[in-house]
């Protein structure tokens, strides 16, 4: 038979694991361990703290019901009722439900049934200050931002609970003087050890002298000596200034110099009560033995009988199935609430707060901050040396039969009929080479220049017959009487390398230019009329943009709207990422900070930084690399502006759907390449799939790309720019509604 102080012993006073493990192996042989002169349904109708009258709380929770999963319940019907000016010492084992109860306490998260009541109001009510600067929440984790200093993150806090500068100074340093932090307040919290870090949480906790303190686990990682003194804090906090405290700890033992316990279980609470009187209530040496004897009740004859060591109960923790509720003790109506003072506090603004926290976020973090600066002009540096220029040194293989070039060319001669030109391949290919700067490499072979072509070494052959100058001349002047050899004979053999289609067709329009060139040049030469045979094209000056455009006109629409959307994404999804994922938000959240307050502080922010790089890009690329903008310079900014806008959103509203950084990437990376295709700035939208092409519209960039285009090569034109503006600007406003409702309903059922 295992004894309850046996327990105790084995656990070595952190022992609720160790409990629990052993709830599991000892269910019968402990079951007669305390044996209680309690009543026999003591654990499972918590009684209230006092009997009789009214009771004067602070915080009142009757028949809550929380779960995650569908009928997994992880808070189950439970009613607890902590008095004013007390400190209550929650207790259970991990994963019991205390953290999930705690924040629906604080009016972070919403119950599925049941009702809480702090200080007679329900969490959440307008301007009720809860959760606000009437409670001071210490999360588990540290939620704070590891590269703010302690006075940063104590100011900013300060902040949101309207402490005038002086307050905070004063209240700062007293804290952490009594915390015994020996850091300077300029030390980045990165800095620190673990056990500093938890001090200046709670420093950030207790900084507004709050009515009611919710501490979730305040003394891990805390020594002995200064676990003590903030309990003597606590006890003398709730003495003097009549301050509630609601606490979680694993130090199962420290929890005797609470006012009040209640051990928690399976998403109720199996006892509440004064501790020493618990433990004689339960005829037990400690509270550790109660709540293993109470454990064991709660599991019952048939679970103890079962071996129960699987059960979701086991250790106390987790989810379950939903079992009935028991009779609810003191309702609402009979409690009396602690009269709530107006709160001391300045009127502030929880905007100009997180404001000044965004700031500090840029000047901070500096890396992040160049990159989305410095990346635009990157790209665009990169754009322009390398995207829309021609291919240089291009190597071409020639067969030539016909002359020894260039010595074979002396020029036309007086009378083409009756005097050989020779040498007409050579003129040819001069006329080839007129415009670029390619290396024909003779070859005497067709099969040699085949496989040189095979193997990359060019990009081409040109094969010119035995005589090609002969034929040429009588095909050229004989015209319609030219014979089939002399048609035949004039015709040049080209094979190409059309892997790379660009190079491939550039090869291919420079071959058919000097042919065109060779033509005229060849008529005039021999005095011939050249219009019978010309083209019967009359190419006149374009109407828009260049008689030569390059691939770089036709990218740099893309390109731009590119360096304003993507850097803003990734600086976006990045920033709120930190915020989200280290509980900087939830911890905001309950100190007041409403979501949109977070949202509008960094909208607003945006709004600057992205006039800035608006700017930069702007002036990088019509300044400083001479791109030419044919329309306003006025309409094509609020495009690149609106477009940026846009892009951050999108990373706010990355970062608010996924849960870590890996899906944030992938999330990132999968809309960076969805938009770069259906943008069309690779390839023209006219040419996509039917059904993209009604698509790809809806998208962010598809009609500002063409909007940009239209200003830069057209001038500008109110329909094609309007909907650049109505489509991007819509992408703001949803998401910056979506982002919003996202992080609210994940805060509420989260
Ligand atoms: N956001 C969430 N989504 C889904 N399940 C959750 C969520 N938060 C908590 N849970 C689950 O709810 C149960 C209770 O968790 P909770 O954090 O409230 O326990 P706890 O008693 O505070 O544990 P600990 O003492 O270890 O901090 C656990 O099974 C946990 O896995």
């Amino acid at each position: 038979m295992v004894k309850c102080s046996q327990l105790d012993a084995r656990s070595g006073g952190d022992g609720f694991l160790l409990c629990a493990q052993l709830i599991a192996a000892t269910m019968d042989a402990a079951r007669s361990a305390c044996s209680p002169p309690a009543p026999a349904d003591a654990a499972a109708t918590p009684p209230a703290p006092s009997s009789g009258g009214p009771i004067t709380a602070a915080v009142v929770v009757r028949g809550a019901r929380k779960c995650y999963a569908a009928n997994k319940w992880v808070l189950d019907g439970l009613d607890l009722t902590v008095p004013e000016a007390s400190i209550y010492a929650l207790l259970g084992a991990s994963g019991c439900g205390k953290t999930t109860l705690l924040t629906c306490i604080l009016g972070l998260r919403n119950l599925n049934a049941g009702a809480v009541k702090v200080m007679g109001v329900r969490p959440g009510t307008k301007n009720a200050g809860i959760p606000g600067p009437l409670i001071g929440y210490m999360p588990q984790e540290l939620a704070l931002s590891e590269n703010f200093s302690i006075g940063e993150t104590l100011t900013y806090f300060g902040r949101v609970a309207g402490l005038t500068a002086d307050r905070i100074r004063a209240r700062s340093d007293e804290l952490l003087k009594f915390l015994e932090i020996p850091a300077k307040k300029s030390r980045l919290l990165s800095d620190l050890s673990g056990g500093q870090r938890q001090r200046v949480s709670l420093a950030v906790t207790l900084l507004h002298a709050p009515p009611l303190l919710i501490l979730d686990e305040p003394t891990v990682g805390v020594d002995p000596i200064l676990r003590q003194s903030i309990w003597d804090f606590l006890v003398e906090l709730t003495r003097t200034s009549r301050t509630t405290v609601i606490i979680t700890t694993h130090y199962i033992e420290e929890a005797r110099q609470a006012s009040l316990v209640g051990l928690m279980r399976r998403g109720r609470l199996l006892d509440e009560e004064r501790p020493d009187r618990m433990m004689a209530k339960h005829n037990c040496k400690s509270l550790e033995d109660v709540f293993l004897s109470l454990s064991m009740k709660q599991d019952g004859p048939s679970e103890a009988g079962g071996g129960g060591g699987g059960g979701p109960g086991a250790g106390g923790g987790g989810e379950h199935e939903l079992q009935p509720l028991p009779q609810g003790p003191t309702p609402f109506s009979q409690v009396k609430y602690v009269d709530v003072k107006p709160i001391p506090f300045t009127p502030h603004s929880n905007i100009l707060a997180c404001m000044w926290r965004a700031w500090l976020y840029i000047r901070r973090y500096k890396g992040v901050t160049a990159y989305v600066f410095m990346m635009p002009v990157l790209v665009l540096v990169l754009f322009m040396f390398t995207i829309g220029r021609d291919p240089h040194g291009l190597h071409l293989a020639v067969i030539n039969e016909d002359a020894n070039c260039p010595s074979a060319w002396t020029g036309y001669p007086p009378n083409c009929e009756t005097d050989l030109v020779r040498g007409l391949s050579c003129r040819y290919l001069s006329l080839l080479q007129q415009d670029h700067d390619w290396v024909m490499e003779p070859f005497t072979d067709l099969d040699a220049a085949r496989r040189a072509v095979q193997v990359n070494d060019v990009w081409g052959m040109i094969h010119f017959h035995a005589n090609f100058s002969r034929h040429m001349t009588l095909r050229q002047v004989l015209f319609q009487d030219a014979e089939t050899d002399d048609i035949d004979g004039a015709q040049v053999g080209v094979h190409l390398d059309m892997s790379n289609q660009y190079i491939g067709n550039l090869v291919r329009n420079a071959l058919f230019r000097a042919a065109l060139l060779f033509h005229d040049d060849m008529q005039q030469g021999c005095g011939l009329n050249s219009r019978f045979s010309a083209v019967p094209i009359d190419e006149m000056e374009p109407i828009y943009g260049d008689k030569e455009p390059s691939f770089q006109d036709f990218a740099l629409p893309g390109v731009l709207q590119c360096v304003m959307y993507f850097p803003a994404i990734f600086y976006a999804t990045a920033n709120f990422m930190e915020d989200k994922l280290t509980g900087v938000m939830n911890r905001a959240g309950a100190a007041g900070v409403t979501q949109f307050e977070i949202l509008a502080a960094r909208a607003i922010l945006d709004v600057c930084m992205n006039a800035a790089v608006t700017a930069l890009v702007l002036f990088t690329a019509f300044v400083a690399m001479g791109f030419s903008n044919g329309g306003s310079y006025l309409t094509l900014t609020a495009l690149l502006y609106v477009q940026g806008l846009c892009g951050l959103w999108v990373g706010y509203f990355v970062a608010a759907v996924c849960n870590d950084h890996y899906a944030a990437t992938f999330f990132g990376m999968g809309i960076f390449l969805a938009t770069t295709f259906l943008s069309g700035m690779l390839w023209p939208g006219e040419g996509m799939h039917v059904l993209l092409k009604w698509l790809a519209p809806l998208t962010p960039m598809r009609l500002s790309v063409e909007a940009v285009r239209t200003v830069l090569y057209q001038g500008s034109s109110v329909l094609v720019v309007g909907c650049g503006f109505l489509v991007t600007g819509g992408w703001v406003v949803i998401l910056f509604a979506a982002t919003l409702l996202i992080i609210r309903r994940q805060n509420k059922t989260g």
